[in-house]
């Protein structure tokens, strides 16, 4: 398992006019590994996100990927280095099937188009590889499938393009617990295949359950940077309430910097 960072930011600032959102954040992602991102409501979490994803352009700072530096404009830009970002409201068609949504937009690969046999053994081996065992068939409707299925779809589309990074937002916020466990494992999975795995989390059960890293911002700015291994609920709580708690509280990039000087063991 590397110990470099595959997705790194350095100092990034982010406003909208005159509203400052991030403030020098530092982040980083590590192949293999879960990165709880967490934060209050209004933190930055999203606009974090949506800056990873090329939705918004960071003003000032450094985006690094496989260690270079990158410019990511667009979603495209994005997609493109293999960063791919499962948003809550799936950007799943209802009247298609599985395999259709798997591959939506990308029938053709190299220019070649792809046939319907290949893409369903594509999709069927994908799912199989993440130990998928809910869905009965890859021709099931997606409007037939529940919320955790969805997810699972959403989830294993962003394996079979072989994403490097993959970011989810709120995975389990609409689902009850036996099918946020199901997501959870496969969030474990998709990590276990040397996928750099960010998720985004309200849930405090979830992100001490599934994350090897947690990062908290604090009205746009990095609180911390911890292991997993190395909190507590109550101090996840008081840093994301308060950006600080006891010896854990670093607001500079210097401590961020030094708190993720090497992976969990
Ligand atoms: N396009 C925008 N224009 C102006 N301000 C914005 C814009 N997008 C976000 N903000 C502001 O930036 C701050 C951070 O918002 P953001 O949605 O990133 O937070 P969040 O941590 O994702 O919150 P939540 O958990 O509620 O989704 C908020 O104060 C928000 O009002």
């Amino acid at each position: 398992m590397s110990d470099d960072p595959i997705l790194e930011l350095q100092g990034v600032n982010k406003s909208f006019g005159p509203v400052d959102v991030l403030h020098g954040v530092d982040f980083k992602v590590y192949p293999g590994q879960v990165t709880a991102l967490i934060g209050d409501n209004g933190a930055g979490k999203s606009t974090m996100v949506k800056c990873i994803g090329g939705t918004y352009t960071i003003d000032s700072g450094t985006f690094l990927f496989e260690g270079r530096p990158v410019t990511v404009h667009s979603p495209r830009d994005a997609s493109e280095l293999g960063i791919e970002i499962v948003y809550q409201d799936l950007a799943l068609c209802d009247n298609l099937d599985i395999v259709q949504n798997m591959f939506l937009g990308r029938e053709r690969v190299n220019g070649v188009t792809l046939n319907e046999i290949s893409m369903e053994k594509a999709a069927q081996d994908t799912l199989k590889s993440l130990s998928v065992r809910t869905v009965k068939s890859v021709r099931q409707r997606v409007s037939s499938l529940s919320g955790g299925q969805r997810q699972t779809v959403a989830i294993a589309k962003s394996v079979l393009w072989n994403s490097k990074v993959v970011l989810l937002d709120e995975p389990t916020a609409a689902l009850g617990v036996a099918q946020t466990a199901q997501v959870l494992r496969l969030v474990r999975r998709l990590a276990d295949q040397g996928v750099g795995v960010v998720l985004i989390s309200h849930n405090m059960n979830d992100v001490l359950e599934v994350a090897d890293w947690i990062a908290t911002l604090y009205l746009g700015r990095m609180a911390a940077i911890v292991k997993r291994s190395d909190v507590t609920q109550t101090q996840l709580v008081e840093l994301i309430t308060t950006g600080r708690s006891g010896d854990i509280g670093m607001t500079t990039s210097a401590a961020t910097t030094s708190a993720q000087g090497g992976t969990p063991q």
